[in-house]
């Protein structure tokens, strides 16, 4: 059918059949204004048949209102590109591209259109809006992601820790929310981890949110998100809170207990309706989240005295975790000592290692910081040790100021030069070791020193 306008039109069955390749609609018109060629994209596109619109002149197919504009009498007057949007009699509305096709003299003798779908050019432009979001999302994810640790770099050797790991593993399967508690640097945030990594949402994202970094005003919207002109300041596009970042995944409110009190309500309802609202926005969000929350402040006196309220409290706490000082799971300090020398050892080149009186310390020191503390000790050990082993001396005195040694008083220690505290240190370790042993020989033994060496500092501190 476009065949037989084709071969009056002075185009060429071989221009015509390019024409028809062509996945955008093509029109093409001689510089009066007469349509002589259009492809079926073109008739697709505009709803109008080829019939109706070849051998007519654009101004004609204007005045009729089967066009809205035409480019044609511009273009053939400025001999330059032009492009508009027409809407044609059967209410489809295209894109025109019009560009001049000119002779040797240069004079425009045809003016080619491309026609192109609008519609199909906005989904692609809501598609390009659309990802452009997603990756601002994930853009702000990836800052509250952090990296998930080697399994093997962690340490639970002591029976306390083996059998909170067993329990970590059995509430991780279910999609309880989880309280983490325990003291600074005990290691809520490995196990927050480890609880993310034992669930089926393993491979979806894990966010961390650090309540107490973020400031008061801003916590909301974090959270929670905001849409267009929520408040002055906001972006301009509205934002996804971190709430909906996690769908599928696990986030985890770490410092819970900084929350300020009129979040905690609206905390507690996504936690039981797992639904959120945007800040300036009443659209409620269905979110599909697991919650780990930590805190190293006691809940409940912060319950008493009215700072936390006790429905969030009891909401929170359906399954929770209370990871014990590093002080009171001995078991753990050797073998961390042994991992921790070995990893800085190899980061930093060196072969530092540490008598069994050395180990005694760092069994009977208190560790207020807990692993965080134990871990960057031994870094700076390393890193400013000289000797390849290690010995008390080599300990600072607030080491062995701190021991648990029963006879003396902290008060007492304060008044001593770190000689005297080690003298203090090595006879209290030596007696206790006779006490066990009974046999200096064996004692020689188990701290790795010669037999005479025993003999020799059990006279000098008159234990014999
Ligand atoms: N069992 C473990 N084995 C090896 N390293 C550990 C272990 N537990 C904690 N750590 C290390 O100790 C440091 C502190 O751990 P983490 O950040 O998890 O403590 P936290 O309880 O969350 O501390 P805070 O309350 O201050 O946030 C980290 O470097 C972590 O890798």
């Amino acid at each position: 059918m476009t065949q037989d306008y084709w071969s009056n039109s002075g185009i060429s069955g071989l221009h015509q059949q390019v024409i028809e390749v062509l996945s955008e609609g093509v029109y093409i018109s001689d510089a009066e204004g007469m349509t002589i060629a259009v492809n079926s994209m073109y008739e697709q596109l505009t709803g109008l048949k080829c019939k109706e619109v070849i051998g007519k002149n654009v101004k004609e197919l204007v005045g009729k209102g089967i066009y809205s504009v035409a480019l044609n009498p511009e273009i053939v007057v400025t001999g330059e590109h032009k492009s508009s949007v027409q809407i044609t009699k059967t209410g489809q509305k295209v894109l025109l591209n019009g560009y001049p096709i000119c002779d040797e003299s240069g004079k425009v003798c045809f003016v080619l259109t491309f026609v192109r779908d609008i519609s199909l050019l906005s989904r692609l432009k809501e598609q390009i809006v659309e990802q452009q979001d997603t990756i601002i999302k994930y853009r702000e994810a990836n800052k509250h992601c952090k990296k998930v640790l080697k399994s093997n770099s962690e340490i639970f050797k002591s029976k306390k820790m083996l059998t909170l790991m067993e329990k970590l593993k059995r509430i991780a399967k279910t999609d309880a929310t989880v309280l983490l508690l325990g003291e600074t640097g005990v290691g809520k945030d490995v196990l927050a981890h480890k609880i993310h990594e034992y669930s089926a949402r393993r491979n979806e994202l894990f966010l961390k949110i650090d309540c107490s970094t973020i400031p008061e005003n801003l916590i909301e919207s974090e959270l929670f998100g905001y849409d267009y002109g929520a408040f002055s300041g906001a972006s301009t596009k509205g934002k996804a809170g971190l709430f909906e970042m996690a769908d599928k995944g696990t986030l985890f409110l770490d410092e819970i207990g900084e929350i300020p009190l009129q979040l905690q309500v609206k905390l507690l309802r996504v936690l039981q309706d797992q639904e959120i609202i945007h800040i300036g926005s009443t659209k409620v969000r269905k979110v599909d989240v697991r919650f780990i929350a930590a805190t190293n402040r006691n809940l409940e006196e912060e319950v008493k005295k009215g700072r936390f309220r006790s429905d969030l409290y009891y909401r929170l706490r359906v399954a929770d975790l209370e990871i014990p000082p590093l002080r009171e799971r001995k078991g753990d300090i050797s073998a961390m000592m042994r991992a921790f020398f070995d990893k800085y050892n190899s980061k930093y080149r060196k072969q530092i290692s540490f008598t069994k009186e050395v180990e005694q310390v760092f069994l009977s020191y208190k560790w207020p910081g807990n692993v965080r503390q134990l871990d960057n000790f031994i870094q700076s050990l390393v890193v400013t040790g000289e000797k390849k082993a290690l010995d008390v001396q080599d300990l600072p005195q607030y080491m062995l100021i701190n021991l648990n040694m029963e006879e003396d008083s902290a008060d007492h220690h304060q008044e001593k030069s770190l000689d005297q505290l080690v003298r203090d240190y090595e006879k209290n370790l030596l007696k206790k070791a006779l006490d066990q042993y009974k046999s200096g020989s064996k004692v020689a033994e188990v701290l790795r020193v010669d037999r005479s060496t025993i003999f020799r500092k059990a006279k000098k501190y008159n234990l014999l």
